[in-house]
């Protein structure tokens, strides 16, 4: 591998480094490959991230106009995927970058940085980066980390364990910030989804009259089950969507702020807000919650950006991102109106079972305009 050239090579993981790749879990190697890696090694989907136009012309943009991070500096690519964010490190003037990426997409990307003329100062290194060897300190280490809703896929502990091992004092991350934001929405979505539920029960008391007049068994013990299945499927899951920003009833709320030079897993393993959202708009319903984020390149406080760059994946009427917003949908949905406020207790964990998808919940307590207080409900989603 052309990385090993130079003393970068892949090397036994320190258990501090595995600790951290698995977010302190025992989180097997192989499932996680098998089920999170695997579609990052196809062209096709790189191509997607590479053609989301608000979130390539805001990384472009964070490198083309901050120079001066760059030039002459030694940067790391966290998860470089096609290369991209390494081949612009280099054209920005950059003396080193070591390009780290997990999946055999490492193969591309090396082709991609020759064929673009940067192969004297791009390393690509095909291994995960809690386990890669650097020879040197990164001035720089610049990574596209986010999931839905920001932290869905987990990637960010990576990024953590890359800046607390190859990071200098004085280095520099991008993004340097990132913030989760929930908003009250409206949306035919939640008519649509129990509507998708009520006609999956249907089919199924069909097929249990059926089953049992033709073969003789009653699968109807089944019921509760196959319910819960579909109440989990339809009602419960968070849905991708592109908001359009006049489905947006309220106020927005910031969730999580995290600053990426500083923050820990431990900061963002669990995320707990209590806010109020004030209702906008007049004689509506609350048909759920929106979630998205955004990231800001501002260098740090020593080493500021000279143009600060914003990634903002809000609804939008202009733009769209391939991220969407996440949509929690509320069943009944509440009647709300202008000058009602939603008293909101919002937490986001891993899921035991697989720890880079999410299991959300939501308290909400509305606040009529006229002083009266409806009791709180909870609803629970995952993220998948
Ligand atoms: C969201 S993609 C971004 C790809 C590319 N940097 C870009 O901006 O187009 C994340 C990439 O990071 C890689 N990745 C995720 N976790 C990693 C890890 N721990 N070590 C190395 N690569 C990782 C994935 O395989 C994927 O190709």
């Amino acid at each position: 591998m052309a990385g090993r050239s130079n003393g970068a090579s892949p090397m036994a993981p320190s258990s501090s480094a595995e600790a951290a790749a698995n977010g302190g879990g025992g989180v097997d190697k192989g499932v996680d490959f098998a089920n999170y890696f695997c579609t990052y090694a196809f062209l096709y989907h790189q191509k997607e991230m590479l053609s989301d136009r608000v979130r390539m012309d805001a990384y472009f943009n964070s490198v083309f106009q901050n120079k001066h991070h760059f030039q002459n500096k030694v940067v790391l690519d966290v998860g470089t995927g096609s290369g991209i964010l390494a081949i612009w490190s280099a054209q920005a003037g950059a003396r080193k970058v070591y390009a780290v990426e997990a999946t055999k997409m490492a193969d591309h990307a090396r082709r991609l940085v020759e064929a673009n003329g940067v192969a004297d100062v791009v390393e690509v290194l095909e291994a995960s980066i809690e386990d890669v060897d650097l020879p040197e300190k990164v001035d720089v280490i610049i990574s596209e980390w986010m999931g839905y809703f920001l932290l869905r896929e987990s990637m960010f502990d990576s990024v953590i364990c890359a800046r607390d091992r190859w990071l200098k004092p004085t280095g520099v991350m991008y993004p340097s910030h990132a913030r989760m934001w929930i908003a009250p929405i409206r949306s035919g979505l939640g008519d649509q989804k129990m509507n998708d539920f009520e006609s999956a029960m249907n089919d199924w008391r069909s097929f249990v009259a059926e089953t049992d007049a033709n073969y003789g068994v009653n699968m109807n013990v089944l019921t509760k089950a196959y319910k819960e299945e579909n109440r989990k499927y339809y009602l419960k899951t968070s849905l991708w969507n592109n908001l359009h920003p006049n489905q947006i009833v309220g106020t927005p709320a910031i969730v999580k702020e995290i600053d990426c030079l500083t923050a820990t897993i431990e900061e963002i393993r669990e995320v707990t807000s209590n806010f109020s959202l004030n209702i906008n708009v007049d004689r509506t319903r609350l048909s759920g919650f929106a979630g998205w984020f955004d990231v800001h390149f501002r260098g740090s406080l020593q080493n500021p950006a000279t143009s600060e760059i914003e990634l903002n994946t809000a609804p939008s009427a202009e733009d769209y991102t391939h991220w969407g917003q996440q949509v929690f949908l509320l069943h009944p949905p509440p009647r709300v109106n202008e000058g009602d406020a939603v008293i909101v207790s919002f937490s986001m964990r891993r899921s035991t079972e697989n720890h880079r998808l999410m299991d959300v919940e939501f308290t909400c307590e509305l606040q009529q305009s006229t002083g009266k207080r409806l009791p709180p409900v909870t609803s629970k989603f995952s993220i998948e």
